[in-house]
């Protein structure tokens, strides 16, 4: 591929009427020995010299400036010479598929007009070369060179740096958008393509285009253009085959520009009072700064061009420089006198610069389609026929870099252009074209394919960017559902903490828990651990904004309505459900109460007779929890509605059927505690000497534990005990402090203060068993009489007279309620402090830091301090809602495996809290059954009984 330089002409205009001749521009043909003596030959003939001149002061104002030009036209020359020299030798390769510009620059009233359109008496470059085209096409076709040829044309201004379609009239056009794409070809969207019949029809065609053109009087011009205009004629031609060539189509271009001219706004006379006129000229003058920064560069070398600083060097870019191809003319208007010297000195250095550049020649030839791939498809294909399909495809690769599409779809408003179409894209390059043909040669891009590109282009930009917003939304929204999710657990834990305070269960460091059987039925801490893991995982209670869904697992009854929890309410649970569910709560402890007492009275009727479990009113001997017809679980509730069938379990103990499966639902942290609910309330009646319930109880808390062998051991020796009328009591229970967990969670609560007093609440319903049938060991005594000590004391350390009970020597610890004589209800104001109790006449009491304080009698012995878990607490919470629920209308299977052991266990310890005190802190935690499991007073149930102990029993 050749390379040629940029064409620099140089033409001076004659003065003007009412200007002034001289000397200060002038034209000097290059002497013939500075063109032929050097190695190379001067390809310049003339040189345009611009003589200096002085100010007043005498100093040069403006160097003397000689600059060579290819060809150089003084005033006297007339269009006709111009054209022949500069232009027309190059119109001939148009028809062979090359490209022509012609760019006219100079200052404003050079003459770029005159000599690009001249007038109908001078016609300039444009329509002469239009004419010659024309001629030749006719010429060729006439001699039969040239099959037929196509003439299409557009035209464009550029005006304040927007594309405008000349072709369009000037009331309806509209700005057009220019795009590059990544090739850094350059189009127009949207600009009209008018074919062209004749060079009649073209200069009809024309002369109505150029009067949309944007004009305006400047001092210096009375029609000085205002805007850059591009016209674009595109010669399609297709060659009559020869005996060695088939038929060739060629694409050539001629595109001539006529820039508007640099302003010095002193002359023109632009000024403030015109805004829009200096818009224009700073318009002007950057467009053609940038397009003088673009020779520069060019000329030096640099490595960005800046062709999108501006439309203009946009358009001119497959013209100019490293892309450019095809012949580039560089018409160099030049204005007489020294008024023009400043502006002619520019335009000198532009030309000198752009005098450097090269320009490929490429030629946009299509050579027709041999017929052969039809008939000898590939791989079948002859080596000639290969050779010629692959040198149509070079063809077709070669134009493909067409922007110039083919015939448009869309029709051209312009009047006269007769089947004119809008160029969907316009260029200036060599071979940057897609002519008519191409379609049938299956080359380059016509309109309606360049179209789709462009809007599938846009599409995907258009997707992308959509992508990307949805994209930034969803990751917003997920952003703020996960801050709302952890709002939601945050509140959560509060209301879990603000429901522990109001039951009375501490979240963190909670009550105090003595240790009873856990031994017993083999709760160990890790044991513990994991059985509170899997009720983590078992237990579906949930509670959710407020709503206390209460479920309790495998043996589940879910609550029919949830009922709010008013986390602000201490001290009980009140339930917020209106007044229905508090309706509900007082009936449910109504008869709660009901079935407490029937209880006791169960209890105190088995005491008196030989019938350790005697069958509630109502229920007979086949409803039994044990071999000896005990009945406690038939007891509560409604047992018609029971098949009580007595079942037998490998450890010998006797449940129903329905129990039986009840059993087998529950989860095995559930049977555990349930079994030791059993247990705590055997050991109560071990402790009163009623050995025959406490063994139906210890019985029946196997069938919940069927393999624990301490338990087994322990019933083996009250079976022993009874059957040998001897009395039994448990070796006391070795203590052991168990490590308090760590906080899950302590937040800072408006409510703590009360949380905390509710939970000491709780702590002081940890009365002992045995102290309900020993008055002089009723703990709720000497917790009165501690406590009116207590308060005499300092808050840190207080003296408090406590006489010594006969129990005290059975029993070794006490506890003592520190809220009020009932355990319950009462606060003492200084419970939230940790304190010391001395108690005077042997022992000691201490004090949790939460005010439960604890007699200790001996120090050998201390007392087992456990906080429960919060899964405990919720658990807690949700079976003795259930429970309260299954009073009212839960089934009595799941009730007899769960609630009878709650309430039996609640039934030992109730009376000592004061049945009339009773509280709704108090009622739920103990159907829970927890104070009940962890108040009991323990004795060491630690393995089977040893010679000692049977000794002692006996
Ligand atoms: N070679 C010439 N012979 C006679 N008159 C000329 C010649 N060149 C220019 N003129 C006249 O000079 C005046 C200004 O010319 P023209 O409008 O073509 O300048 P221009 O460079 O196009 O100005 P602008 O940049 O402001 O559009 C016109 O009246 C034109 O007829």
């Amino acid at each position: 591929m050749s390379t040629q330089p940029v064409q620099i002409i140089a033409r001076i205009r004659p003065a003007l009427q009412d200007e002034q001749t001289d000397d200060a521009i002038s034209i000097v043909p290059i002497p013939s020995e500075h063109a032929l003596t050097a190695a190379r030959p001067i390809p310049f003939t003339s040189w345009v010299s611009l003589s200096s001149t002085t100010s007043k002061s005498g100093a040069a104002q403006i160097q003397q400036s000689q600059t060579a030009f290819h060809t150089a036209f003084d005033a006297s020359a007339s269009q006709q010479e111009l054209f022949d020299r500069a232009v027309s030798p190059h119109l001939p390769p148009l028809l062979k598929g090359h490209t022509l510009t012609i760019l006219a620059y100079g200052p404003t009233s050079s003459g770029k007009t005159h000599t690009m359109e001249g007038s109908s008496a001078e016609p300039g470059i444009i329509p002469r070369a239009l004419r010659v085209l024309f001629e030749m096409s006719k010429e060729g076709k006439q001699n039969g060179d040239i099959t037929s040829f196509e003439f299409h044309m557009s035209y464009l201004e550029l005006y304040r740096d927007d594309a405008f379609d000349l072709l369009v009239s000037q009331k309806t056009h509209e700005k057009l958008p220019i795009r590059t794409n990544a090739r850094g070809e350059t189009f127009v969207i949207g600009l009209t393509r008018a074919p062209v019949e004749s060079f009649e029809h073209w200069t009809k065609i024309f002369r109505t285009a150029s009067q949309n053109r944007t004009t305006g009087a400047t001092l210096l011009n009375r029609a000085s253009s205002r805007s850059h205009a591009i016209l674009s004629i595109e010669v399609e031609v297709v060659t009559a085959p020869t005996a060695d060539t088939r038929e060739i189509t060629y694409v050539g271009k001629i595109n001539l520009v006529d820039l508007a001219g640099s302003e010095n706004n002193k002359h023109t006379g632009n000024s403030l009072a015109n805004p829009a006129r200096l818009a224009e000229s700073a318009a002007i003058n950057k467009s053609l700064s940038t397009l003088g920064q673009v020779v520069h560069a060019l000329n030096t070398g640099a490595s960005r061009i800046p062709y999108r600083d501006s439309n203009l060097t946009r358009l001119l870019s497959a013209s100019l420089g490293g892309k450019a191809h095809g012949k580039t003319i560089l018409l160099c208007n030049l204005a007489p006198g020294v008024k023009f010297r400043s502006d002619v000195l520019n335009t000198l250095n532009f030309a000198s610069r752009t005098k450097n550049i090269e320009t490929r020649t490429v030629v946009n030839e299509r050579e027709k389609p041999a017929p052969i791939e039809k008939e000898y498809p590939h791989p079948h294909r002859p080596p000639q026929a290969a050779h010629l399909a692959r040198r149509a495809s070079l063809q077709s690769r070669r134009t493909s870099t067409s922007l110039i599409p083919g015939p448009g779809q869309r029709v051209s408003s312009y009047g006269s252009a007769v089947g004119s179409s809008r160029l969907s894209g316009f260029g200036f390059g060599m071979g940057s074209m897609s002519m008519k043909g191409m379609g049938t040669g299956g080359g380059g891009i016509d309109d309606t394919e360049l179209d789709e590109r462009i809007n599938r282009a846009v599409e995907a930009k258009v997707e992308a960017e959509v992508q990307r917003r949805l994209q930034e939304r969803d990751e917003a929204l997920e952003k703020e559902r996960q801050l709302k999710q952890m709002q939601e657990e945050q509140a959560q834990e509060e209301r879990e903490s603000s429901v522990s305070a109001a039951t009375g269960m501490q979240i963190d460091n909670g009550g105090v828990f003595v240790e009873d059987d856990e031994d017993l039925i083999g709760a160990d801490e890790e044991e513990q651990q994991e059985e509170e893991q899997q009720e983590e995982e078992q237990q579906p209670m949930d509670i959710d904004q407020g709503d206390l869904k209460v479920d309790v697992g495998t043996g589940a009854v879910p609550m029919s309505s949830p009922m709010k929890v008013d986390s602000m309410q201490s001290s009980e649970i009140v339930v917020d459900g209106g007044q229905d569910a508090k309706a509900r709560m007082e009936e449910l402890e109504r008869k709660y109460k009901e079935h407490i007492a029937q209880l006791e009275a169960q209890l105190a009727s088995a005491a008196s007779s030989s019938d350790p479990c005697p069958p509630p009113p109502g229920v007979d001997g086949s409803t039994s929890l044990s071999s000896s017809s005990s009945s406690l679980s038939s007891s509560i509730g409604d047992s018609n509605s029971l098949v009580h069938t007595p079942l037998t379990l490998d450890t010998g103990l006797v449940g129903t059927v329905s129990e039986v499966s009840s059993i087998e639902a529950m989860s095995v942290a559930e049977r555990k505690k349930a079994g030791r609910a059993y247990v705590s309330l055997a050991r109560g009646y071990t402790e009163k000497n009623d050995l025959a319930t406490a063994l139906a109880l210890y019985r029946h808390a196997a069938m919940f534990v069927p393999d624990n062998a301490k338990l087994k051991e322990r019933i083996i020796d009250v079976e022993w005990a009874v059957k040998n009328g001897k009395s039994y009591l448990p070796t006391p229970k070795r203590q052991h402090h168990r490590e308090e967990k760590p906080k899950r969670k302590s937040k800072s609560h408006p409510h703590h203060a009360s949380r905390s007093r509710s939970s000491r609440s709780l702590s002081a319903s940890h009365v002992p068993l045995e102290s309900k049938e020993n008055g002089e060991n009723d703990p709720s005594a000497s917790a009165a009489q501690i406590q009116q000590q207590s308060l005499k004391g300092s808050k840190r350390k207080r003296s408090v007279s406590r006489e010594p009970t006969p129990a005290d020597d059975e029993t070794d610890y006490v506890f003592i309620p520190t809220s009020s004589t009932a355990g319950f209800g009462t606060d003492l104001g200084n419970i939230d402090e940790e304190a010391e109790v001395e108690v005077e006449g042997g022992g000691e009491v201490e004090a949790d830091e939460f005010g439960t304080k604890i007699l200790r009698r001996s120090p050998k012995k201390r007392m087992s301090l456990r906080s429960p878990s919060v899964t405990d607490k919720r658990k807690m919470l949700g079976m003795s809602l259930a429970a309260t629920e299954l009073f009212n209308h839960g089934p009595l299977e799941t009730f007899a495996s769960h609630g009878a052991s709650l309430v039996a266990a609640v039934g030992g310890m109730s009376t000592p809290g004061g049945s009339a005190s009773v509280r709704k802190t108090r009622r739920v935690s103990d159907l829970a059954g927890y104070s009940g499991r962890n108040m009991e007073v323990n004795g060491d149930l630690e393995g089977a009984p040893s010679k000692q102990k049977r000794a002692r029993l006996v």
